[in-house]
């Protein structure tokens, strides 16, 4: 029932495309957009990116890289930018949130293709107030409903 779930955090702002972030994105967002009956768009990181594909000039990727004290030096977040169009409502999926770097990272490129920011939507909420405020993330639980 994670779909329905994740689903409903966001109802009221009717996204139209959902976007994941891998590794554990991959496997809600896509739950949660087949649910909601919209698109659904894989955010890849760099690091993991083999090779030193970097897009087609027809088909440049977006990048957008999180603060360099985050996770032992940051990580960059890229997405084809075709994937996004103005008009979008796009709603991130994942499992966890808690500095909300990556979110930071993944709003930037929905910005920056012109699309909107609805927010995210995630099973465990352990960000702080101003970043939940912020990026308006919606949880399911929160971690002080997981077991110590
Ligand atoms: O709010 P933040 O501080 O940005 O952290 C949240 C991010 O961290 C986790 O990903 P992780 O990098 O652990 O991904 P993985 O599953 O690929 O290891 C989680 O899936 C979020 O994407």
């Amino acid at each position: 029932m994670l779909g329905p779930g994740l689903g409903a955090l966001h109802a009221d702002a009717r996204p139209t495309l959902i976007v994941g972030i891998e590794t554990r994105g991959l496997v809600l967002g896509p739950i949660t957009a087949l649910h909601l009956g919209v698109g659904f768009v894989e955010i890849r990181k760099d690091r993991r990116i083999v090779g030193e594909y970097r897009g087609p000039a027809a088909d440049p990727l977006l990048r957008a890289a999180t603060p360099p004290e985050y996770q032992d030096g940051g990580l960059t977040l890229v997405v084809p930018g075709r994937l996004f169009r103005p008009g979008d409502r796009v709603l991130l999926v994942d499992e966890w949130i808690e500095t909300g770097a990556q979110a930071s990272a993944v709003r930037r490129m929905v910005t920056e293709a012109g699309a909107e920011w609805i927010g995210a939507a995630v099973v465990v909420d352990a960000c702080a107030p101003h970043v939940r405020a912020r990026l308006d993330v919606r949880g399911l639980l929160t971690e002080d409903d997981l077991p110590a």
